[in-house]
């Protein structure tokens, strides 16, 4: 595995995780630093365990039947897979976006005011600035701001997507999870919301499953390549697309398998 040299602060430090969904050994003793204010990149074949690697991070794979999960996940130094975790702080503080966008059968305007309101902000003015600077956050206040209220499903898969995003930076977090949030988009949406990504690296720490190698090389800081539920590579982005250290790796990203 590709070494990184780094002075940078960690928002997770992941230690020998392992995870089984019944008898599937899903992850593999992963060890994965993830640092301040960069795009972390996760790529590799399919059912490689990408997506249940990125969910583990705000623990929302723990329900799913059968599921058990060993090691630690320490979260600005805490261990999140302890049972006390409070969860919806946890995703508050970690927020997620999803490969289809999911907005709630509500306004534009409820779908970002809703976990402000959850986490207890109910004075109208507070929320209404919440709103705008989530929207413009996205790039979307100006394509919605005469509409506010009009149903979140009305919108396109770009914007639908850009709303979703908004979402999850209404409640402050520190780190947004995306999983595959531009497989279901056109060209120019899948643009927009890779320029967003760039943008919203000077605040939030980020870490993205993505099919795309190039958007991984486009957007990310570093990037992890995970084969059959194994961690085999993590280095800086240009170092681990052009000059890999495992022949696994060079194999994947040359295109000889996956
Ligand atoms: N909810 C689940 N219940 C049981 N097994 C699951 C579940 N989710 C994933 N798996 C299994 O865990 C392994 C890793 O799947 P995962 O979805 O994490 O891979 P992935 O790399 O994200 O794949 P893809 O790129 O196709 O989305 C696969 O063997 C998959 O079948």
């Amino acid at each position: 595995m590709g070494v990184i040299a780094t002075q940078e602060k960690e928002v997770f430090d992941i230690r020998e995780l392992n995870l089984w969904y019944d008898t599937n050994h899903a992850l593999k003793d992963i060890d994965f630093p993830i640092h301040e204010k960069e795009v972390t990149a996760i790529i590799g074949p399919s059912g490689c365990g990408k997506s249940t690697f990125i969910k583990t991070l705000n623990v929302m794979n723990r329900t799913v039947p059968g599921v058990r999960i060993q090691g630690e996940i320490n979260y600005r130094g805490k261990n999140i897979l302890r049972p006390k975790t409070d969860l919806v702080e946890l995703r508050k503080q970690v927020g997620m976006v999803f490969q289809q966008a999911t907005p709630f059968p509500k306004s534009i305007y409820e779908n970002v005011a809703y976990g402000p309101k959850i986490h207890g902000v109910h004075k109208k003015s507070k929320l209404n600035e919440i709103v705008e600077n989530s929207l413009k956050g996205v790039a979307l206040w100006e394509e919605v701001k005469d509409r506010l209220h009009a149903p979140a499903l009305g919108l396109s898969g770009g914007q639908q997507q850009r709303l979703c995003i908004a979402r999850a930076l209404a409640t402050e977090p520190d780190t947004i999870l995306m999983d595959e949030p531009t497989s279901a988009l056109d060209p120019i949406s899948t643009m927009k919301i890779e320029e967003l990504i760039l943008e919203l690296k000077q605040k939030y720490t980020i870490v993205i499953v993505t099919h795309n190698m190039q958007q991984a090389a486009r957007v990310s800081d570093k990037t992890a390549f995970f084969l059959m539920g194994e961690l085999i590579e993590l280095d800086e982005t240009k170092m681990l697309f052009s000059n890999p250290s495992d022949q696994r790796t060079e194999d994947y990203i040359t295109g000889r398998f996956g």
